[in-house]
């Protein structure tokens, strides 16, 4: 039996906080779907207006979503090129992850493909998001209702290091299994990459294609937000192991937060401008989009440079690419670069992703915020994810942390913040 009211610190404004967030999650959602199709298109204003149940739930939508699932679900079963492993845990043992996250990313593509050749109506889905989004967080509630009374009998092992208060809304909200798992299939590893990363940029496609119907073709700010959204989903499944390192696999639990993230947050707010666009056309000129798609680049050269720089020192030490950069040791026996990347600030990679989040908002114009909301949120949860993670880091690392914070003093932005 799982111990109960652990003596963790609580995160996110405790009890109170998680079930505020349990709430705004989906209204901010919800909210942000109905302003992006209105006219005025006003971020900070009040909805447009609020959408009867019979507009939300439609069954077919739920039966679309779980059919999704199933089918991510498949592809995530086939053979897979390589079976990695994940980060020690607690009880010493270390779980066995698939790496085919691209290769269903492609599968996906030829049969929508496929299905769009047979005559498939992809165009028709932007009409559907709303009822899609209700589905979706329908499924992340009932599927996190499953996930915590499963854990009820998970051995203590299997527990995340939060999570596991007492306080039943606090626990649902946060998760309390590290790993759940059936047998090989891992949920929190499947739904982080692939049923809602995927979902995404098959949502900004279908607006693409509706805009070509609408407007004869694709605007240009339309095709510079699904390559750059696409590079961005493609570059996550293509190095879809150093997920394994990331906080929400090593030290969050698998509970609402990340299931309505990744099943119903994900797909249908990260796709926000496209579904801006589609309602709100931008013209947008050769040289600035050129100036747009400088910035993206620069970014993903941080974020990509950053993250693989630390999975590859974390990986071997002395892999060449990595072996002559500056460290400092910690009583763990683990290193901390203090060169390269990570000499510069003390999270590059999340400089590098919001420098791509600006990259995104910008084809939309000036004229409106509510492209803006990714660039802000997202600012928002990096400020707070890298609060939470120095918390970790001083925990873990102690004095070591505080000489490498003393090094390299700048958190996200070098000489700001
Ligand atoms: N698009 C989106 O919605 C989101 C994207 N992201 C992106 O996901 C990626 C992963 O982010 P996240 O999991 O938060 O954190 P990181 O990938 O930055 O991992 C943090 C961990 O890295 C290790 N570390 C920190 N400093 C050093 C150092 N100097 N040398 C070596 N190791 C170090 C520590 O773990 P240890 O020492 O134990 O290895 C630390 O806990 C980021 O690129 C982020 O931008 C994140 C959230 C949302
Ligand atoms: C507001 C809310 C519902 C919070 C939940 C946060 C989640 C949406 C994000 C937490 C960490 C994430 C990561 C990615 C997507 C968003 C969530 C799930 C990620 C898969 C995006 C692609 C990147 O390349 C990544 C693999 C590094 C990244 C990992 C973290």
């Amino acid at each position: 039996m799982a111990p109960q009211g652990s003596q963790a610190e609580l995160e996110f404004g405790g009890p109170l906080g998680a079930a505020a967030l349990l709430l705004l999650l989906p209204a901010t959602m919800f909210h942000l779907l109905l302003v992006a199709r209105s006219g005025p298109a006003r971020l900070l204003g009040p909805p447009p207006y609020l959408p009867e149940l019979e507009e939300l739930w439609r069954p077919w939508a739920l039966l679309l979503c779980l059919t999704w699932l199933g089918l991510q679900a498949a592809l995530y079963l086939l053979p897979a090129r390589k079976v990695a492993e994940g980060q020690e845990l607690k009880d010493k043992s270390r779980l066995r992850y698939p790496i085919n996250g691209f290769q269903a990313l492609v599968l996906t593509a030829l049969l929508v493909g496929l299905g769009v050749s047979a005559g498939l109506p992809l165009s028709a889905l932007p009409e559907m998001l709303l009822p899609l989004a209700f589905a979706a967080t329908l499924t992340a509630f009932i599927f996190s209702l499953l996930l915590y009374l499963k854990a009820l009998v998970a051995p203590a092992s299997a527990l995340a290091p939060g999570g596991n208060s007492g306080n039943p809304i606090y626990d649902f909200f946060l998760g309390r299994e590290l790993n759940p798992r059936i047998c090989s299939f891992d949920f929190k590893y499947f739904c982080e990459l692939r049923p809602g990363l995927i979902g995404w940029v098959l949502i900004n496609l279908a607006l693409l294609m509706q805009e070509a119907e609408l407007r004869g073709s694709p605007s240009l700010a339309m095709w510079l937000v699904n390559g750059f959204q696409l590079l961005y989903v493609g570059d996550a499944l293509w190095h879809e192991e150093a997920v394994l390192t990331t906080m929400d696999i090593i030290h969050d639990g698998f509970g609402f937060m990340l299931a309505f993230g990744d099943l119903a947050w994900v797909p249908f707010t990260y796709s926000l401008q496209a579904q801006f666009l589609l309602y709100h056309p931008e013209p947008l000129g050769l040289p600035l989009a050129s100036v747009i798609c400088l910035i993206n680049a620069v970014g993903y050269y941080i974020f990509r440079g950053a993250n693989s720089q630390k999975n590859t020192f974390r990986k071997n030490p002395s892999d060449p690419r990595v072996a002559d950069l500056e460290t400092i040791s910690t009583a763990t026996g683990r290193r901390l670069l203090v060169s390269g990347w990570w000499g510069m600030v003390r999270h590059p990679n999340y400089l590098g992703d919001l420098i791509m989040a600006l990259a995104w908002s910008l084809p939309c114009g000036v004229s409106h915020l509510l492209p803006y909301f990714y660039l802000l949120y997202f600012t928002a949860l990096l400020v707070h994810r890298e609060a939470r993670d120095e918390q970790q880091c001083l925990q873990k690392y102690g004095l070591a942390w505080h000489a490498y914070c003393q090094r390299v003093p700048y958190r996200i932005v070098p000489y700001i913040y």
